[in-house]
């Protein structure tokens, strides 16, 4: 049903009635925006809140719900967009951008005044292209923007446009849209320094035990922020400053141990009671994981510098404290939930969750490969129906790890049976001022993050397991909050420091250091935010996407998918171990031993049977990176690396298409053809570092070429080229695009001559654009082009759907 929104003030006319003018400001404003992965929601549902905070009336909607208001009532519209594939919309605004495909009516936006929030990231080409898309479509169909818009890039960290473009943004909306309340002085814009409070933070010389090696030669310089003081001289320190705050803070030396304190409680249980614990209905359980509480991750303090903050008088442009938004209700009466293997039903994925068992597992590269990669082939279980084509992809829903889940359940200072045992509600807070997101009262979960909204029964250890993402670099949002729950005076103006103006480059050095929530918490030690508060700005735990690797030709009930197992060591002089959450998780249930003790040869099997359940979800294509029906269609394929898996699954299919159709005698589905000539030309460009440690699926690509489904295979390793090295008076190729431009003859022949497809999937960091460039010079040198025109080309076959990219960073 179609909600009209307030447009006027109470005694104008109705909308349709009203010819608006541009100078009329309008009474309220719809923020709309389209997100992926949690952040677009996140900014816009903060840009309403604290649009509300400043007198403006509003609301927010996803772009899919448009049909809630009336398009072409609208007067002043924000929108927050992100991008996912290549350059493509968020799934949940494909609705809309079918809706304004279609729309005959060309003045939809004529009455509205709109901006844009873009958020992309330069790893990838097309940057922020839904935005730029976005602002010419509604300009085209009459609207206007009332503020430049902004374009925001992941890769540098969000902050960096957003929150500027912000502040920015208030005095523009009260221009278009009316202020019905005077908005409150907004609290601690700024933060004074004391000069003698900065002195506390001077570096002390005693080495810190955890601090790497590499660090160590840094300590001499002025201002690196490593304390080495003791709890005593950080307390002294402390108590000279705030006494209030020293009194949090007393010296671990001096403390009395309490061992019945709440905190001790926790892990340890008293002799006297331990005997009484195996009766039944004891008051106290048995902590089961006491034992291996120890051996918990306990969190890699982050480094950063304060040569800035000593400079600093004061820290500007701090973000404001983003409002309470969740609120957790315990369930009293009911029952605990049983331990269970599958993912909690509060977890909203794009399509159901089939629960598949790893029916094999492989290693695909050497054990001395720089990466390690993983084939794993997946069974579908009878009765569920998995469709798929080559070219899709499904996410797989691994937990965060669990030791990691456990270690921030201790430091949030939960018990094993507050966070596992006990079940809760996720409730939109009702209380402490906050002004609500929508106004409509009787739907209020929808002012929760998405991902939280469908959480009626669940424990703190499923919200961490599956709910929340705890191991993606903080916001200065979070940074922000977890100040206010900081009782040492420096380490709360430390975390003021990084989300201030003064502190953006050591903000962004964070980021680089990719701490984890646990990183952060065990950095600030007397940071004790709720667990709550955490759920209002930590993102949504995501499925992970790969590329299905066979074809249902072939494999009709099983998925295959190779992937590079994520474990890597952080950029010297920190080299701190990280991992990722999906692939370290696949690798171990999928049998193989820890990274660190591997064996296996790339030829190791495991066959599993139906031992391990692997909850996955179809995503299908959104953005038609799959076969062409007219397989007479010369391909191109481009993918080094894991990019190639999708290929695999081309290739499966066209080779049980030639065998079908050589199985009918040839009779095609051009049945003026002859079988043997339905198909076109296939070549293969595939990179790796060294053929002999990590060519993957080497066999399949030389049983490809064998068969003739592929006409010509190249395979360059960059590794084996020494810097300069020359074959024959030319530079030996290193990279993809090398053996591109060299074949460009052939390319351009097969492109514009026969009307092939380029595909062209992988890691984004380069690649994508290097092969683009590639292209753009094949059209230039084989197609007699100018640049422009040779991109204007290369815009049109991306338009046509013949040049198609699949690319992740
Ligand atoms: C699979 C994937 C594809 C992406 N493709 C693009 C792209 O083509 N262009 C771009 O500017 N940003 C791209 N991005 C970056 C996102 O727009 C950016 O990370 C944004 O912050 C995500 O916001 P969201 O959580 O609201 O979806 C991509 C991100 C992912 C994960």
């Amino acid at each position: 049903m179609t909600k009209n929104i307030h447009l006027y003030h109470t005694n104008s006319p109705p909308a349709h009635m009203v010819i608006s003018t541009t100078q009329e400001k309008s009474d309220d404003f719809v923020v709309l925006y389209a997100s992926q992965t949690g952040n677009a929601e996140w900014i816009a549902k903060n840009i309403l809140q604290e649009a509300k905070e400043r007198g403006h009336n509003g609301e927010v909607y996803v772009l899919n719900d448009f049909e809630k208001v009336s398009l072409p009532d609208l007067r002043t519209i924000i929108f927050v967009t992100s991008n996912t594939g290549d350059g493509d919309p968020p799934d949940n605004s494909s609705k809309f951008w079918k809706h304004l495909r279609r729309n005959k009516q060309k003045d939809l936006f004529a009455r509205a005044r709109f901006t844009i929030l873009g958020l992309g990231d330069t790893n990838y080409s097309n940057f922020n292209n839904t935005a730029k898309k976005l602002e010419r479509k509604v300009k085209e169909l009459g609207g206007t923007v009332f503020y430049e818009k902004g374009l925001a890039d992941d890769a540098q960290g969000l902050e960096a446009v957003v929150d500027p473009w912000i502040s920015n943004l208030w005095p523009k909306l009260a221009d278009v849209c009316v202020q019905h309340t005077k908005p409150p002085t907004t609290a601690e814009p700024t933060v004074t320094l004391v000069a003698d409070q900065l002195k506390s933070l001077s570096v002390a010389a005693k080495p810190d035990p955890d601090l790497p090696e590499a660090l160590a030669k840094y300590l001499d310089l002025p201002n690196f922020l490593v304390d080495h003081r003791s709890d005593t001289e950080k307390a002294a320190a402390l108590a000279a400053t705030t006494p209030r705050a020293a009194k949090h803070k007393q010296p671990v030396e001096s403390a009395p141990v309490d061992r019945y304190s709440r905190k001790s409680r926790r892990n340890e249980i008293p002799p006297e009671v331990e005997k009484y614990l195996d009766l039944p209905n004891s008051l106290v359980t048995r902590n089961k994981d006491a034992a291996s509480a120890a051996a918990l991750p306990t969190g890699h303090r982050i480094h950063v510098d304060t040569t800035a903050l000593h400079a600093a008088k004061e820290l500007t442009a701090l973000p404001r404290v983003p409002g309470v938004v969740c609120r957790l209700v315990h369930v009293s009466n009911a029952p605990a939930p049983a331990p269970s293997t599958s993912v909690p039903s509060f977890v909203q994925a794009p399509s159901p969750i089939v629960y598949t068992t790893i029916r094999k597992a492989r290693c695909l590269t050497t054990p001395d490969a720089v990466k390690r990669t993983l084939l794993i082939e997946l069974e579908v279980p009878r009765g569920e129906e998995v469709l798929f084509e080559p070219g899709d992809a499904f996410g797989v829903l691994a937990p965060n790890e669990e030791g990691i889940v456990r270690a921030v359940v201790r430091r949030l200072g939960m018990s094993e049976k507050e966070a596992g045992e006990f079940v809760y509600r996720v409730e939109a807070e009702m209380e402490g001022g906050r002004i609500p997101f929508l106004t409509n009262t009787s739907n209020r979960s929808q002012e929760l993050p998405s991902h939280l909204q469908r959480a009626k029964a669940v424990t703190v250890l499923d919200l961490l397991r599956y709910g929340v993402d705890l191991t993606t670099p903080p916001r200065k949002a979070m940074l922000r909050i977890l100040a206010e729950y900081t009782s040492d005076a420096e380490e709360k103006k430390l975390l003021l420091f990084l989300c201030s103006k003064q502190g953006t480059a050591q903000f962004i050095f964070l980021r680089d250091q990719s701490p984890t929530l646990l990183d952060i918490l065990t950095t600030f030690p007397t940071c004790h935010p709720p667990f709550q508060r955490l759920l209002d700005t930590l993102p949504a735990h995501q499925p992970r996407s790969y590329s299905v690797a066979n074809s249902p030709l072939a494999h009709p009930n099983s998925l295959h998918f190779a992937f590079n197992v994520l474990r890597y060591t952080t950029a010297a002089p920190f080299n701190v171990q990280r991992q990722g959450v999906a692939t370290p998780w696949l690798d171990r249930v999928a049998g193989f031993p820890s990274a660190r003790g591997i064996t296996q040869t790339r030829a190791k099997e495991v066959e599993l049977g139906a031992k391990v359940k692997v909850p996955i979800t179809i995503r299908h294509n959104a953005h038609a990176f799959v076969l062409p029906l007219d397989t007479t269609k010369p391909l191109i394929l481009i993918g080094p690396g894991t990019g190639v898996a999708p290929f695999i699954g081309f290739l499966q299919h066209r080779e049980h298409q030639r065998r079908i159709r050589m199985s009918l005698g040839g009779v095609t589905a051009f049945p003026d053809r002859d079988a043997r000539d339905g198909f076109g030309d296939v070549y293969l460009f595939y990179g790796c570092r060294e053929r002999n440690k990590d060519w993957l699926f080497r066999e399949e690509m030389e049983a490809f070429v064998e068969s003739g489904v592929v006409k010509v295979l190249e395979v360059v390793a960059s590794r084996e080229v020494a810097m300069g090295e020359e074959v024959e008076g030319r530079k030996k190729e290193k990279y993809v695009q090398d053996a591109i431009r060299r074949r460009g003859a052939e390319v351009w022949g097969l492109v514009q001559g026969k009307g092939g497809y380029i595909y062209v999937c992988g890691d984004t960091k380069g690649m994508a654009r290097d092969v683009h460039d590639a292209l753009t010079d094949i059209v230039c040198e084989h197609g007699g082009q100018t640049r422009e025109e040779a991109t204007k080309m290369l815009t049109g076959w991306m338009e046509r759907r013949r040049y198609l990219r699949d690319l992740w960073s």
